[in-house]
């Protein structure tokens, strides 16, 4: 069994990892921190997990017994994770990050989006992206992963085939994206209220969002080169989701768009290209791990739209984090993760 702690278990990620640990076959949760919830046990604050997690109760994070995990997730807020991995790291426990502290590759571009400096730059040139459909190899054997975030995950992978085949303007990319209102996390927040939220719709952070970055970082990669892009994110009246409308030129008519997305994801087990035409739903990932693409061509221009839609608690946090240990450890990749979404 692989002996796993997770450090932030009160949050909605948090309690997403516990919700899909239930059903992973080798994972048994040794410990689960929290300050503010110390001695309460957790089936006392989720009745969800009642009879699977009986005996077990918050605790503060402490490094000395964190360190005994072979596993410890962080689903904590932007850097919690820089005081603690070091120490981590250093007993032989792997860390999976579900916070953007080790993200971005450069610590200065790091300091700047989020308002402090960055507290672990030592321990960045080992830290690896954990988006397994562009950096398996490097996940496998990983120590420090730094899970995605959830617009990056769904932006990334609606446009990576496209710029990785060349064929995408890379200076004039715009990705307008929804986000659901767990995405903002279980901390009480007045723009988090039921009634500012329900039955309104509002973008934000349109001048520069932290997550633009991060996205840009992926999508140079995946170009080799620098790329322009517009992102414009957008809070809407769900609790789970995000759909993501991405737009690109690509003046070459000539390929089958269809067919080069679906053999780009082919052997990828949570990427579901649909067949042509389609108006993926949020609902339709809801709960699973699964980013759903559909590619458009609306007119005869060079304009092509993709539509990706995940759960930005599950292919855009919890589950992916999964996804990525179970890869780190050599285990089949879907393990614990192959429920299909609720419905209705
Ligand atoms: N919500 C989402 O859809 C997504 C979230 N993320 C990222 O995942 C991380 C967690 O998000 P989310 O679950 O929404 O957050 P929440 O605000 O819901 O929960 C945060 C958790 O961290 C704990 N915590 C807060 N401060 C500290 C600290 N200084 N030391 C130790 N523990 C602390 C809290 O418990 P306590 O204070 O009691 O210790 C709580 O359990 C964030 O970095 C977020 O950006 C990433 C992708 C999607
Ligand atoms: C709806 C909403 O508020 N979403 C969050 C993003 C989700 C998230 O937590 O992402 P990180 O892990 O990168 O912080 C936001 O825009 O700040």
């Amino acid at each position: 069994m692989i002996r796993i702690g997770i450090v932030g278990g009160t949050g909605y990620t948090g309690v997403e990892l516990l919700r899909l640990l239930a059903a992973h076959p080798q994972a048994r949760i040794e410990i689960i921190t929290s300050r503010s919830e110390e001695g309460v046990r957790v089936v006392d604050m989720y009745p969800s997990l009642r009879g699977h997690y009986d005996d077990l109760a918050f605790s503060v994070p402490d490094t000395a017994t964190l360190g005994q995990c072979d596993v410890v997730f962080f689903a904590t807020p932007h850097g919690v994770a820089h005081e603690l991995a070091a120490e981590l790291l250093a007993t032989g426990t792997r860390i999976i990050d579900l916070s953007a502290d080790f993200r971005l590759r450069d610590a200065d571009l790091w300091a700047k989006w989020y308002g402090q400096p960055h507290g672990a730059p030592q321990l960045l040139e080992q830290a690896v992206y954990g988006l397994p459909e562009v950096n398996r190899d490097a996940i496998r054997n990983a120590r420090l992963i730094a899970v995605p975030g959830c617009y990056p995950t769904s932006v990334q992978l609606g446009l990576i085939p496209l710029l990785e085949a060349g064929l995408a303007q890379p200076g004039s990319l715009i990705a307008d994206c929804k986000s659901g209102v767990s995405g903002a996390g279980r901390g009480a927040k007045v723009s988090s209220l039921f009634s500012e939220t329900t039955e309104s719709m509002k973008a934000y952070g349109v001048s520069g969002h932290r997550h633009l970055p991060e996205i840009v970082q992926g999508l140079e990669r995946a170009a080799g080169q620098q790329v322009g892009l517009t992102f414009v994110p957008h809070l809407t009246p769900m609790i789970r989701g995000i759909h993501s409308t991405l737009y690109a030129q690509v003046p070459d008519r000539s390929v089958d768009l269809q067919q080069l997305f679906e053999q780009r994801y082919a052997d990828e087990p949570f990427v579901d290209v649909m067949p042509a035409g389609s108006h993926p739903e949020t609902r339709s990932v809801r709960g699973a791990n699964m980013c759903r693409l559909a590619i458009h061509r609306p007119q005869d221009g060079d304009l092509v739209v993709v539509l990706a839609v995940i759960d930005n608690l599950v292919k855009g946090a919890s589950g992916q984090a999964i996804q990525n240990m179970n890869i780190a450890l050599g285990l089949d990749e879907r393990l614990g993760l192959e429920h299909p979404a609720l419905m209705p």
